[in-house]
């Protein structure tokens, strides 16, 4: 029987995301293209990170392997305590399902489905019961302030409220790494503030670490610490003062 190296099995309850010496090349014609060169990054439980860099900077990259969605070219990612390099696909999936959320610029909810409907599949989709899973539905869209649009489909709903539903549906799974890419991009100034206003709570509710991709440099302010990505190069994170 072999023992995991004790590295790869560090407690990490209080670093649910660590990114280790991450490199990721894509393939570019006769050469590559160093998307991720050597990021290190951790970010703690109740911890909100805003990534900001111009484009082209590598901010969707660094996103993407964090959230398994593809897998470096060296380097570890680090979920909750599990090396994600370790696994296969199938196992990757798993802890990608049951630990990380996903928020993407566009809410894609179903059309046809209420909101409280939109958050209950996402549960059955794992697997899991549908009475509880309607009564945490319930409860996570009082968290967002949408207890009164629960029946409503998204087309009854406003941006600001999709975003919303959008921000409830990726806790149904109790994440421990909350993975958000520009979610203010198609709101106004307003709606943009209180949805980062909302991020920045429910990782402290949740505990969850958070990584918001943004080019809306005003309202970082409102997260704990702000890194900046230049040609795929992570600078340290800073504090952003209370
Ligand atoms: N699938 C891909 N195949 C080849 N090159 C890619 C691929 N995805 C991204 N790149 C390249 O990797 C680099 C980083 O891109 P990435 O999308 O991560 O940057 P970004 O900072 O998120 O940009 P933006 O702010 O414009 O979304 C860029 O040079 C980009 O052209």
């Amino acid at each position: 029987m072999t023992t995991p190296e004790p590295t790869r099995r560090a407690a990490t309850t209080n670093m649910p995301l660590q990114l280790i010496d991450l490199t990721l090349e894509y393939p570019d014609g006769q050469g590559t293209i160093k998307a991720l060169d050597s990021v290190n990054l951790g970010v703690g439980a109740g911890q909100m990170l805003s990534l900001i860099g111009p484009s082209g900077s590598g901010k969707s990259s660094l996103l993407a392997a964090a959230a398994t969605l593809i897998r470096p070219t060296s380097g570890l990612v680090i979920i909750d305590g599990t090396t994600a390099s370790d696994l296969n696909d199938k196992e990757m999936t798993t802890l990608r399902r049951e630990k990380v959320g996903i928020i993407f610029q566009q809410p894609n909810l179903l059309a046809s489905l209420t909101a409280v409907e939109q958050l209950m599949i996402s549960d059955h989709l794992r697997g899991k019961p549908l009475k509880p899973a309607k009564a945490r539905a319930l409860e996570l869209l009082e968290v967002v302030g949408l207890e009164d649009s629960a029946k409503k489909r998204p087309h009854q709903l406003s941006g600001g409220q999709r975003q919303r539903v959008n921000i409830a549906r990726a806790l149904m799974g109790e994440p421990k790494v909350l993975l958000v890419d520009e979610p203010t991009a198609a709101l106004d100034h307003e709606r943009s503030e209180s949805i980062v206003r909302l991020l920045a709570e429910v990782t402290r509710e949740f505990s969850v670490a958070t990584v918001m991709v943004t080019h809306d440099t005003e309202f970082i302010s409102l997260t704990n610490s702000v890194a900046t990505m230049r040609d795929g190069v992570l600078g340290a994170s800073e504090l952003v003062p209370a």
